[in-house]
């Protein structure tokens, strides 16, 4: 069976997104695990599924992917890419659509200069994805790994972040510590894991070790949880310039009970085709 897919990206966090409207879709979580790897499939970070809206005051739904086949509540580059394909396939006329996730609405709207801002929902600080807060209003916490004390923010854009404050995002431990934090046991549903290097009360450097998919080129949910994170801790100003390997995001953030909006780039690579075996897709 052939299936119709657009190759995209936003700050080199790059998405497979398949039009799930006029297409009859079914993919088990090995065959996105197939899909998604670099050397014997198309390679992505995620796999974006637009879908039909569930209830009339919704555009559509969106579900999300991760590249080892596990589906996740939010992905911030993958909306601004979301907003970008349902405009250029015609599946929507709308500037500003509504647009329902595992973990409420988001709304993104294409802006005249070509980027897309997202308002992204209000930041959460206990969801129940993160047992691991005793007390809400704490925005630091002790996370010890090998004996060794992080200092962790913890929010919610509707997917969980642990995010921390380096001296230098380049020589930051990443690598090292970024996954030892996905998995720690505080975190049953694991976490994406972000270090952010404060470089102004408007301007910072993050580098972010996503859940499920690695360190990425951008994290758009990572980069609205330091923001947040770091208004929170009184180091950041309301709004902030993310700079990130691949590029740079605006995160806005009022405090309390405002919507965290974010705006940057979304780009189309390639549109493709792939046959799929057995009964996984219909037309
Ligand atoms: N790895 C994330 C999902 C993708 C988030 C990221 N690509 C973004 O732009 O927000 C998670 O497991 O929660």
């Amino acid at each position: 069976m052939k299936l119709q897919f657009t190759k995209m990206q936003g700050l080199g966090n790059d998405f497979m997104v398949i039009d799930g409207v006029n297409q009859q879709v079914r993919l088990s979580t090995s065959t996105i695990r197939q899909l998604g790897d670099r050397y014997f499939g198309i390679g992505f970070d995620q796999l974006l599924l637009v879908e039909p809206a569930s209830r009339a005051d919704i555009d559509f739904s969106y579900r999300i992917f991760n590249n080892d086949g596990g589906e996740v509540e939010q992905c911030g580059n993958g909306a601004r890419c979301f907003a970008r394909f349902v405009h250029d396939k015609g599946l929507s006329l709308k500037k500003e659509i509504a647009v329902e996730t595992a973990r409420g609405v988001i709304y993104p709207r294409l802006e005249d200069d070509g980027n897309v801002s997202v308002n992204m929902g209000v930041p959460q600080f206990a969801p129940q994805e993160i047992p691991f807060i005793a007390d809400s209003d704490l925005i630091i916490h002790p996370l010890d790994i090998d004996g060794v004390s992080f200092a962790i923010s913890v929010v919610s854009m509707g997917n969980p972040h642990a995010v921390q404050v380096v001296a230098d995002v380049d020589v930051a431990p990443v690598a090292s510590i970024g996954p030892k934090i996905e998995t720690h046991p505080r975190f049953p549903a694991k976490v994406n894991a972000g270090f952010m290097q404060i470089i102004s009360r408007d301007e910072i450097r993050l580098r972010v070790f996503e859940r499920a998919a690695g360190e990425t080129l951008a994290c758009g949910t990572g980069a609205c949880a330091a923001v947040v994170a770091g208004i929170r801790r009184g180091l950041l100003n309301p709004r902030v310039r993310v700079h990130t390997h691949g590029g740079e995001l605006t995160i806005a953030w009022a405090g309390g009970s405002a919507a965290v909006w974010m705006t940057g780039p979304a780009v189309s690579v390639f549109d493709g085709t792939i046959n799929l075996q057995g009964e996984e897709y219909a037309a």
